[in-house]
């Protein structure tokens, strides 16, 4: 992971075909992600093994679970190769302080709210603020409350797309994004030309 200030993180999510991952490793993402929970976007762990296995070194691979027993993320990660594994549903500590002795980088997902979670206080490496609903292109009120503090590493989720991500950035300042409805051309069906655009907007160059 780049731990430049000035470079912004980019995460795309969601992927489910070959054609998915060499669009968003062309166009710069950061990280890939793929989701083993209930959506419409979820594949299996040996789909995902075989999508890895395309992903250059630089970029991370990430895998998302909401709920799953804990021997299952471990097995479903391990089975998939992945170096990241994204939670969003309510995972004890326990599988924060398990992963992070497996060798996985831990990315935790909150929905944005009332309390301001602050990153590492589960032993995360990164933070995501989501919409309520994760994977539902929903976006939330982005400039209208209280960001985690400077300096934090957090990523900013929900209802991104190539149009509003600029807006996104500028009123929230985090440090990276994570996309998935916003670069589909129907749910659960990536669309190449969004996923590019989108990053060539997140990166300033659109
Ligand atoms: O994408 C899903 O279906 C999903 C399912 C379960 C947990 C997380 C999921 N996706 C995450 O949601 C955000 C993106 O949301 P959006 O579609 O761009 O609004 C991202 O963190 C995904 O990893």
């Amino acid at each position: 992971m780049s731990d430049s200030s000035d470079h912004l993180f980019v995460k795309i999510c969601g992927l489910k075909t070959e054609r998915d991952v060499d669009t968003a490793v062309e166009a710069g993402a950061d990280a890939v992600g793929f989701v083993f929970s209930a959506s419409p976007r979820r594949i299996d762990a040996a789909t995902a093994a075989r999508l890895c296995r395309r992903v250059p070194d630089h970029v991370l691979t990430v895998g998302v679970f909401r709920d799953e027993p804990l021997p299952e993320v471990r097995s479903v990660a391990t089975e998939a190769g992945i170096r990241a594994v994204q939670l969003h549903g309510s995972e004890g500590r326990e599988y924060y302080d398990d992963l992070t002795a497996g060798g996985w980088t831990l990315i935790r997902a909150a929905a944005y709210g009332d309390t301001m979670p602050r990153c590492g206080e589960m032993g995360e490496d990164l933070l995501l603020l989501d919409a309520p609903v994760p994977g539902s292109g929903v976006a939330w009120d982005w400039a209208g409350g209280p960001a985690p503090a400077p300096g934090q590493k957090w990523l900013l989720a929900g209802g991104l797309t190539p149009d509003n991500v600029r807006a996104a950035l500028d009123a929230a300042h985090p440090w990276g994004v994570d996309v998935s409805s916003g670069v589909e051309q129907s749910r659960g069906v990536k669309d190449p030309a969004l996923i590019t655009a989108f990053l060539k907007a997140a990166r300033g160059r659109s």
